[in-house]
């Protein structure tokens, strides 16, 4: 259906590991290591065994060199291990970025004088354009920055950002509206109001994200690395004390040898919780890459995150549930009036308003009815609000509206005398029930007729939602529009619920008691009546075909806007939050495992008691060691698919899943090195 941007298909592909292998070594810098405190840590003890090598090799040192400098090349490999894992992780959004950087070629503007479409203009590039700014974009100009349309309407191909190749409208007035720097005009010509600075522009955010520049660690990341580093430390300590203790006991003893400075490093990296510390950063960053494969653009790791744990989602109608381009079809007369009369009124009433429903109101009264005029110089216009529901037009002394039934009934009460007819309620039910929207069209404090909007659902929505249910989410569809209207396209999409005539506080209002009820909310929508409730939301999925403020309001933006997309963030976001459960409980269950293959190695010589606790039967105490520090390197890569790729996800109640993986994960930990460090234990005495 979509056509991609050409990007690398898999992370593991030549022109991804290349590079990622050259950034694994810019990665070991301290001053980019030391946001990751448990790798520093573990490259500070690389650094003490490349100096405790030097040592032993020249003579300085009791130990071998073999085993000093093994050692040290391990303990380098499993930082190394963990930049490469990183530099993986965030290869296929730099190649994607680069691509992105080459459409963002030199654009000349042209920046009107006047925001009409004839106004005369100058030939600017595109980095003097600032906020407010109006150029025109006539057929094949690329669009220079981010705007909105304020006049006319366009095919625009926004394939160098979603790597859409079917074009697209963009009209002034209504929730299609927006435009993005980089995309190209092909048919038409627009005159686009600017909304953003040069570098601020949605191309440079999505590159910089991507790029990982603006990456900051979420909440969970946070919560894990601070116990990560709590354990690290006290495994420092423990390894500070054995020393003294050590040399006091061979001293009491008479016999042994104190522990040295190489086993003491080996065994605090052993304990420390590397796996996980190595892998952390890789798992966030790879399951923002797996979005963004799906074309959805996370603005932060958080709010994917949080959509691991939504339990309601919130839906607005027009534009998301449905395509949005609400179109007249039909005039229907109320009350004796003729349906031409109908024409003349909506006519009268959309005269002056922009929007993609006014326009087409326009529109059907020309094709099917003759009918046209010029906007009177007397006119004066009241624009739509989501707030009035109600749009019309004053002149000569008389008051055209059309709007929300509710709506114009109210405004033809409120100038007295009203003249509401009978039948009105049975033709406005007929329009609704169909799944329509019905505006009812007035003049002064007659009610003409109904003007029938038609909408059209999304395609395959309906098992989409389905499967969101399976996951335990419901959905709630909200929406300006009447109750009936509501119902029968609820009804069409089976979401679980709806709310109609919702005005934006009501949105905002219905988001703010499900978190209060101690719910995570998602919220799909497209309208700058949307933004607040975006704002609100916990996960806030903007149709990238929507208004500038929906898209800023937003913290993901659905760039096939599809508002089944939450699936797929559901999934990712569960897959990260498991994953790093999964790893975080193999690697410290890990540690029991290297107990018994470094303690009694280290201190046998002193206590020789200890013998009894070597059950893994390892070949020699400097074997022993050396095998737990190849294990603890290897473990890395051997994970890494796992953490790039995430933990299979299973749509199965969260406590069968808790249960699952800590059998899996936490005995596998356990297991896993016993055999490990067994086999490279015979591996080392074969070489020795
Ligand atoms: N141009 C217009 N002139 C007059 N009334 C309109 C116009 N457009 C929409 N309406 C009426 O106002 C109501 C609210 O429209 P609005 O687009 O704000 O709804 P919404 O909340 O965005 O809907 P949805 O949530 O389904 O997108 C519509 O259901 C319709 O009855
Ligand atoms: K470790
Ligand atoms: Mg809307």
């Amino acid at each position: 259906m979509s056509k991609h941007a050409p990007t690398p298909v898999s992370m593991f592909a030549p022109n991804i590991l290349r590079p990622a292998f050259v950034e694994a070594f810019r990665k070991l810098d301290p001053r980019m290591l030391w946001r990751n405190p448990v790798m520093l840590s573990v490259e500070v003890a690389s650094l003490i065994t490349l100096c405790t090598f030097a040592l032993s090799l020249a003579g300085k040192n009791g130990e071998p060199p073999f085993f000093t400098g093994l050692v040290s090349l391990f303990l380098w490999l499993t930082v190394i291990f963990s930049t490469f894992a990183e530099s993986l992780a965030e290869g296929r959004g730099k190649a994607r970025a680069a691509s992105l950087r080459k459409s963002r070629t030199e654009v000349t503007a042209k920046r009107l004088r006047r925001p009409e479409l004839d106004a005369p203009y100058d030939a600017v590039p595109a980095e003097q354009l600032r906020k407010d700014d109006y150029i025109l974009v006539e057929a094949h100009d690329m669009i220079a920055g981010d705007g909105d349309v304020v006049a006319g309407a366009a095919l625009v191909n926004e394939a160098a950002v979603t790597g859409e190749s079917a074009p697209v409208v963009r009209e002034s007035g209504g929730d299609r509206s927006a435009v993005t720097g980089g995309t190209e005009v092909i048919a038409n010509s627009i005159v686009v109001r600017i909304t953003a600075n040069p570098g601020e522009t949605f191309l440079d955010r999505m590159i910089s994200l991507i790029e990982g520049a603006k990456r900051r660690k979420t909440p969970n990341e946070i919560a894990l690395e601070v116990l990560l580093i709590a354990l690290t430390l006290v495994f420092f300590l423990v390894c500070v004390n054995i020393r003294p203790l050590s040399l006091y006991s061979a001293g009491a003893a008479g016999h042994g040898a104190p522990v040295s400075l190489t086993v003491l490093v080996a065994l605090f990296v052993c304990l420390a919780p590397t796996t996980i510390a190595a892998l952390l950063p890789a798992i966030g960053i790879a399951g923002m890459d797996r979005l963004f494969q799906k074309n959805v653009i996370a603005l932060s790791g958080r709010a994917i995150e949080a959509a691991g744990d939504v339990s309601v989602l919130l839906l607005d109608k027009t534009g998301t549930i449905t395509l949005g381009n609400r179109e007249a079809v039909e005039f229907v007369p109320v009350g004796g009036h003729t349906e031409t009369e109908v024409a003349q009124a909506a006519l009268m009433a959309s005269l002056s308003d922009e929007t993609p429903e006014g326009r087409s109101i326009v529109a059907l009264a020309r094709e099917k009815h003759g009918l046209g005029a010029e906007l009177p110089a007397d006119a004066r216009s009241v624009p739509f609000s989501a707030e009035t529901r109600l749009s019309g037009l004053d002149t000569a002394g008389v008051k055209y509206r059309k709007g929300a039934s509710d709506s114009t009934v109210a405004f033809v009460t409120s100038l007295g005398a009203p003249n509401v007819p009978a039948d009105l309620p049975v033709i406005v039910d007929r329009i609704a029930r169909a799944g329509a929207t019905p505006l009812v069209v007035s003049r002064d404090a007659d009610v003409i007729g109904v003007i029938n909007l038609k909408d059209i659902i999304k395609g395959g929505i309906q098992e989409r939602f389905q499967q969101l249910r399976s996951m335990g989410i419901k959905t709630v569809m909200i929406t300006g529009d009447n109750q009936l209207t509501a119902a029968a396209i609820a009804a069409e999409a089976q979401v679980d619920d709806f709310l109609a005539q919702a005005k934006p506080e009501d949105k905002l209002r219905l988001i703010r008691e499900h978190q209060e009820a101690g719910f995570m909310v998602a919220m799909t929508g497209d309208g700058t009546n949307d933004a607040p409730a975006l704002a609100q939301a916990d996960v806030a999925v903007a149709m990238n075909t929507g208004t500038q403020p929906a898209r800023e309001a937003a913290n993901i933006i659905d760039l096939d806007s599809n508002p089944t997309k939450l699936l797929d963030i559901v999934e990712v976001g569960k897959q990260i939050l498991m994953t790093r459960g999964n790893l975080t409980t193999f690697s410290i269950s890990n540690d029991v495992a290297k107990y018994f293959a470094i303690i009694p190695a280290m201190l046998l010589s002193i206590y020789p008691q200890l013998g009894v606790l070597n059950v893994m039967r390892l070949g020699s105490p400097l074997s022993a060691i050396l095998s737990a520090v190849i294990f603890n390197a290897l473990i890395i890569p051997f994970l890494v698919p796992l953490a790039l790729k995430g933990t299979k996800f299973r749509p199965m109640p969260a406590e069968r899943l808790l249960i699952r993986n800590l059998l899996v994960f936490g005995v596998g930990g356990v297991v896993a090195p016993f055999v490990g460090i067994k086999l490279i234990d015979i591996l080392v005495g074969m070489m020795l």
